[in-house]
């Protein structure tokens, strides 16, 4: 493991995509987490949805009310996707989740979050309340900007692993992620409101999880937070680099690649300074479409499937990404 999260610029892409793919590479094998910087999303677009998530999250919470997850005893980031995907519902605010992880057992998830679904064939997955509506193409345009930039990422993953031209070359990923076919892939909204501590007791405010799909950009703002799990017994912060989207690995992307890629354990903590201000983040959790195959990754870079690389599907079976996440959703009660 390493200690330090790595910074990629993604400016050389375009010139030197070798080198770039031989770095996010790296980072992935490592501590499954890595920056990028120079990734083309505009800043505009960005400040503009973090203001539209706070109009949201200042609304009253009457109104918001309606778009309740009722709290319960699951894991949040398990119930919030169930809830999502059971109920076929895109949005939602939720609260005070309770985490199913022994260290966070304690204490709530002191939270709210507000999931958009693709917009596919541009429709929202389902009524969007009137604040969002009046934004929907603006919402649209920055879902697939950043769509786009996980794609550019999902190149350099197949260019690290050498995936042959014959077989999809540096397309073999993203050709499995398009943007407009059915997937688990999520663009949420978060605020941490301030002073969860004086309830809770704890500096925890979400407890330690990995991300299920391929990959998870997160977007952090003013008020740095996030923890990554560096190895058994340490954790190191991650910390706010101006203009950067911090990239992680999911639970899919480490079991479609044997293990080779890492999915990390990572929550967010409150310190002292910043329990009087409010948290905004915004991760997009990105997914295959529902129907790809995990079936295994041309490259010789990928090692063979062993036990311990196993995760949610049986040796030598192969399952779809969005039985994979079923599956991994189930899972969440036999903790
Ligand atoms: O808010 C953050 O910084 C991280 C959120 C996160 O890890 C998640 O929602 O899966
Ligand atoms: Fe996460």
């Amino acid at each position: 493991m390493i200690d330090q999260i790595p910074v990629i610029d993604f400016s050389n892409f375009d010139t030197n995509p070798k080198e770039v793919a031989a770095n996010v590479l790296n980072a992935c094998k490592t501590i499954g987490f890595f920056y990028i910087i120079n990734h083309g999303l505009p800043k505009d677009q960005i400040d503009h949805s973090f203001e539209l998530a706070k109009e949201f999250f200042d609304l009253s919470s009457e109104e918001k009310h309606k778009y309740l997850i009722q709290e319960d005893n699951h894991g949040y980031s398990e119930l919030y996707q169930e809830t999502v995907l059971e109920d076929s519902i895109n949005n939602h605010v939720m609260k005070k989740k309770t985490s199913l992880d022994p260290e966070n057992q304690k204490q709530g998830d002191h939270k709210e979050g507000f999931n958009f679904r693709n917009f596919i064939n541009g429709k929202p997955y389902a009524p969007l309340p009137p604040i969002f509506e009046k934004e929907q193409s603006f919402i649209e345009e920055f879902s697939r900007a950043c769509h786009g930039t996980a794609m550019r990422i999902l190149q350099a993953f197949a260019i690290a692993l050498e995936i042959p031209e014959e077989e999809g070359g540096a397309k073999w990923f993203s050709d499995r992620h398009t943007y407009d076919r059915q997937s688990g892939e999520v663009l949420r909204f978060l605020k941490y409101p301030r002073g969860g501590e004086s309830t809770y007791k704890e500096t925890v405010r979400a407890g330690a999880h990995s991300d299920y799909g391929s990959i998870t950009l997160l977007f952090q703002k003013d008020v740095p937070g996030l923890e990554v799990k560096a190895s058994r017994t340490e954790w190191i912060s991650a910390p706010l680099i101006e203009n950067s989207i911090l990239v992680n690995v999911g639970d899919q992307l480490q079991e479609w690649t044997n293990g080779l890629f890492k999915s990390t354990l990572h929550r967010v903590t409150f310190l002292p300074e910043h329990a009087h201000v409010d948290r905004y983040s915004m991760p997009v959790f990105i997914h295959p479409e529902d129907d790809t195959l995990l079936s295994p990754i041309p490259s010789s870079i990928v090692p063979p499937p062993s036990e311990s690389t196993q995760g949610v599907a049986k040796s030598g079976e192969i399952i779809t990404a969005g039985e994979h996440l079923r599956r991994r959703l189930n899972a969440t009660y036999k903790y």
